[in-house]
This record gives C-alpha cells, sequence and structure tokens, in this order.
C-alpha cells in the first residue's frame, strides 16, 4: 500500500505543487482546499498516476475539519504526512490603516486553520508513528519584521513555536515537525494580500528571481521522505536574490 499524504491548500501554490510530487513518488494523495473546481481538475490531473481523494474544506470550519477527516475513505486513512500548507496574508499596508476583518482572517487561517487540522489528524498521525510527518508552512516573515506584516508575521511566529512545542510532546511518538519558512516566491500569494491586485503581484515578482512553488513543494517532500529517524526542525529558505534589509531609523 502507497504512503498516504493530507495537503491543505492544494488548490494553488505551494500545495498544488506539492500535491504533484507526492504524486510523482507515488504516494496517494488526500486534496484538500475552498475552491471545489480546481480540485476536481488537480484530481483528473493526478488521478491517472495515484489514488486521490479530494475534499471542499475550509480550515477555519473546526467542524467540517474532523468530519472530512473522520469520513476519510478506506485506503486513505493512514495518513503519513499531513501538509499544514492553506494560508494568506491580507492587508498589506501598515497596522493602523488595516481592518480587523483582515487581522481575524489571518488568524482564522493560519493559527486557528492549522490548529484545526492538526488536532484532527494528529491521532492518525501518532497511530502511523515512525516515519510520520507534519510539514508546516511557516514564513520568514515569522522570524523578521517588515513593514505591513503586522499579523500575518505574527501568525507565521505561532506556526514556528507550535511546531517546535508539538516536537517536545510528540517525542516518543515517531511523528516528526517541520516548519517550512519560505521568503518570496511567486505564487497568487500577492494576488491574495493585495485583494486582486495583479500589476502589484507582477511588480513584485518582476526583474528578479523568486522561488517557484516547486522549490517549496521538493523541500516538502524531502522533508516528508528522509528517514524516520531524522527530523527537520526547521527550514528557512529564500530567493537568492533575496536577502535582509537595513535598521529603519526615523529621521528629524
Ligand atoms: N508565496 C510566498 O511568498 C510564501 C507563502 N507562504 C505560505 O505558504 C502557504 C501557501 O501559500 P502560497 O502557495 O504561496 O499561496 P496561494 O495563495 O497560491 O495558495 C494558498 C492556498 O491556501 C488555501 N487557503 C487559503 N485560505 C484557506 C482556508 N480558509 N481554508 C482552506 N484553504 C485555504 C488556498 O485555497 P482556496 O482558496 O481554494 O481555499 C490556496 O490553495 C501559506 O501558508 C503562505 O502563508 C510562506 C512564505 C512565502
Ligand atoms: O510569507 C511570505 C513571504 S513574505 O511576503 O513575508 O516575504
Amino acid at each position: 500500500m502507497s504512503d498516504i499524504v493530507f495537503i491543505t491548500g492544494a488548490t494553488s501554490g505551494f500545495g498544488r505543487a506539492a500535491a504533484r510530487r507526492f504524486a510523482h513518488a507515488g504516494w496517494s494523495l488526500i486534496l484538500t482546499g475552498r475552491r471545489a473546481e480546481r480540485l476536481e481538475e488537480l484530481e483528473k490531473e493526478l488521478a491517472s498516476q495515484v489514488p486521490v481523494h479530494t475534499a471542499v474544506l475550509d480550515v477555519r470550519d473546526a467542524d467540517t475539519v474532523r468530519d472530512v477527516v473522520t469520513a476519510l475513505p478506506e485506503g486513505f486513512r493512514a495518513v503519513k504526512a499531513l501538509i499544514n500548507n492553506a494560508g494568506l496574508a491580507l492587508a498589506p499596508q501598515p497596522a493602523q490603516a488595516a481592518a480587523l476583518d483582515d487581522w481575524h482572517t489571518m488568524i482564522d487561517t493560519n493559527i486557528k486553520g492549522l490548529v484545526n487540522v492538526t488536532h484532527a489528524v494528529l491521532p492518525t498521525l501518532i497511530e502511523t508513528g515512525a516515519g510520520a510527518s507534519i510539514v508546516n508552512l511557516g514564513s520568514v516573515a515569522g522570524q523578521w519584521p517588515y513593514p505591513g506584516s503586522h499579523v500575518y508575521g505574527a501568525s507565521k511566529a505561532f506556526v514556528q513555536q507550535f511546531t517546535y512545542n508539538l516536537r517536545c510532546d510528540l517525542q516518543g511518538t515517531g511523528v516528526r515537525v517541520t516548519d517550512i519558512a519560505p521568503g518570496m516566491a511567486e505564487t497568487e500569494f500577492t494576488l491574495v494580500r493585495t485583494g486582486g491586485d495583479q500589476s502589484a503581484s507582477d511588480k513584485l515578482y518582476g526583474d528578479t528571481t523568486p522561488l517557484e512553488a516547486e522549490d517549496i513543494a521538493e523541500l516538502i517532500f524531502y522533508t516528508a521522505s528522509l528517514p524516520a529517524h531524522v527530523n527537520v526542525n526547521r527550514l528557512e529558505v529564500m530567493p537568492t536574490r533575496q536577502a535582509w534589509s537595513a535598521f529603519a531609523v526615523d529621521r528629524d
């Protein structure tokens, strides 16, 4: 029987690229996200290669998360890797100009959503034992502050600390936990962050060489397919052409 991976946010970006990477390696796929038509397209693309189960899932809805996990069909229950990828940034403006709703949406998705899915899948991962993995998508924003990151960066700092704390509690179960923290990667991320501003997205990723979804998918797959005794705690990765900036000073 093939290994089984459960991916949140499989309809775009890293999640969709990860689905293709795991399929290439012969894993069975549980693909989730809110956009049903995208899930159908991906299922059509990959179902000739590997068994695929899709479920429309908003990670913010803890009851639905629980139902989807409980209702996994025979052949998809023994999950070996959970890829907690669903997430988003909103409100690129400074904190003082951001809408409270946008802050709540980031907290509900990036923190509570990730917690909802982890809590629901954890018993299965513990049953799987040695070689099982949780791969959480954090961000460089969880470690490094920058203007306009406010709640987004703070939500990713949660992801890092939750990852480390899970490691402590799961010691002895065989379940590995990793925080993958990418820098700038060209996906639909900036389109979502800017409320659909394609030119802002093109500008951010233009005239440089950002990471691609496939780069992160490769790291996700690598982390989850290492020998069972190896746990990558955190992987921070940037494009070669991205680095940190200087401290900002307010002058007269
Ligand atoms: N691109 C980047 O520069 C970086 C991104 N990240 C993180 O990587 C992860 C993936 O982002 P990326 O692929 O770039 O962005 P995309 O916008 O391309 O993909 C985001 C995915 O998350 C899903 N998603 C969003 N909200 C929800 C929700 N409430 N319930 C379920 N699924 C949801 C979307 O699916 P749907 O809309 O169908 O629900 C989509 O599949 C995110 O956690 C992001 O914060 C981290 C560092 C860098
Ligand atoms: O998480 C995404 C990368 S960044 O926009 O915060 O640099």
